[in-house]
């Protein structure tokens, strides 16, 4: 293993590759096959050097003909070939590719070359007449002749279009060389946990972005199904109200997809959550209307749950609710009634309390628009009360949201 990983860093070396394509764990995860040249006279540890490497292995390709046409084939491809500095140019290339030829029973024009270097096409040029390419959109090269009596079934697809490009979709042995794009959240965190799954380890989670941004937050809310309360604001009548709830209600579906959400959101960006929005006003950036609807539905989905029995006694050890609103220990929490907005009137976004309190906070002067959007629906305001709330759409009663908070910590205070 040790020798394989050795030649893979010269090769890579010599092709001024930034990171080696031929390793021993390589090897041994794929089905290439690997030639290995050696001298066995070389004197020193007794046991031999190795001269050169010649690595080649079956890949589904999508290649051009002369005509343009696409062409689904499984040819034999070089992969990896390497001479060591001091022996090059002494036959011992053409040695080994020889013994490889005969081995798999090929012919050199039946190959294709991954992104040959150009000492490698020089070599095919001399050695095998290899000289008239059949130009690729990948990074393979195949040769005149690579269509003749083709052992691979060869499936032709239609011509490709003149005015569209075509992506390179054949995938080289030297693609992991390009850097890797992490696809946006949430499609990472699969990602991530497949990986990490398939080594054996626990799941780990893939970095998670500290904040999206609108564009993103709206972009992965958008992805969430409609849930079926907001449907008939979907087919509401465009420009009345319910044109105005349903840009909300779009970018609130479902609710699962909802708590999701507001757990990065919470957990790892602003250790306050929603607090983000009078940051932001502070700083004289000024939320879209859409950020906030779908920042003060977040905050809805994850309405402070306490179990009724609680509530009296956390009243009168004088512990503040949840959202941080100050009360006295005779009387219960006040809420703050929130600018009337399409939004809060949208059942399908927010989550209602069956009871709602009627009296107006003076304590809550200091609390955030959309903490006085929940406050208006405290489940502890009717005392005693058995709650139940809707959430998306979805009954939901105390204890559910007792357990969503415990369990998931989305609490944004
Ligand atoms: C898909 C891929 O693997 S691409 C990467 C190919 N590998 C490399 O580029 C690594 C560096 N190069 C090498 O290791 C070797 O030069 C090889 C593997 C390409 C050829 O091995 P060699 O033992 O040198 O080949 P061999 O001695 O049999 O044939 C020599 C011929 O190869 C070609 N060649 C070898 N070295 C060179 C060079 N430095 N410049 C130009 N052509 C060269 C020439 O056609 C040469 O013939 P010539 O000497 O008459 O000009």
């Amino acid at each position: 293993m040790t020798v394989i990983d050795e030649m893979g860093k010269a090769s890579a070396k010599a092709q001024n590759l930034p990171a080696p394509i031929t390793s021993a764990s390589r090897m041994q995860t794929n089905r290439h096959v690997l030639y290995i040249l050696m001298d066995h006279d070389v004197k020193g540890s007794g046991k031999g050097a190795v001269i050169g490497f010649l690595k080649v292995g079956y890949k589904k390709l999508f290649v051009l003909d002369r005509h343009g046409a696409h062409n689904e084939v499984e040819p034999l491809c070089v992969l990896d070939f390497y001479i060591h500095e001091s022996l090059q140019r002494h036959g011992y290339g053409k040695e080994l590719f020889q013994h490889m030829l005969q081995s798999e029973r090929v012919e050199p024009h039946q190959l294709a070359v991954d992104r040959p270097s150009e000492k490698l096409l020089c070599f095919l040029r001399k050695h095998y007449n290899l000289k008239e390419t059949i130009s690729q959109v990948n990074n393979f090269v195949i040769f005149e002749g690579f269509f003749a009596n083709q052992h691979a079934p060869v499936r032709k697809l239609l011509p490709k279009r003149p005015e569209e490009e075509i992506k390179p979709y054949s995938l080289t042995d030297r693609e992991f060389l390009k850097e890797e794009v992490e696809p946006p959240w949430p499609f990472n965190q699969s990602h991530a946990l497949t990986r990490s799954s398939s080594l054996g380890n626990s799941p780990v989670r893939g970095c998670l972005k500290p904040f999206l941004n609108e564009q993103e937050l709206l972009r992965n809310l958008r992805l969430c199904p409609p849930h079926a309360g907001a449907h008939h604001l979907l087919n509401g009548e465009p420009g009345g109200p319910a044109a105005q709830r349903r840009r909300t209600s779009g970018g609130c579906r479902g609710q699962a997809g909802l708590i999701a959400q507001r757990s990065s959101y919470s957990r790892y960006g602003n250790p306050k959550g929603a607090a983000n929005i009078p940051e932001r006003r502070a700083m004289g950036q000024e939320p879209s209307k859409r950020l906030q609807d779908v920042e003060t539905c977040l905050g809805s989905a994850t309405i402070p749950s306490q179990d009724p029995s609680d509530l009296p006694s956390l009243s009168k050890s004088g512990v503040h609710p949840p959202n941080g609103a100050l009360c006295s220990s005779e009387e219960p929490p006040v809420a703050t009634q929130p600018e009337p907005t399409d939004r809060t009137e949208d059942p399908g976004i927010r989550a209602v309390a069956e009871s709602k309190p009627s009296r107006q906070g003076a304590h809550t002067d200091r609390l955030p628009p959309w903490l006085g959007s929940r406050c208006h629906d405290a489940p502890w305001a009717p005392w005693g009360k058995q709650q139940s709330w809707t959430v998306a759409g979805v009954f939901h009663d105390a204890q559910w949201i007792r357990y969503k908070q415990e369990y998931r910590n989305t609490r944004p205070w």
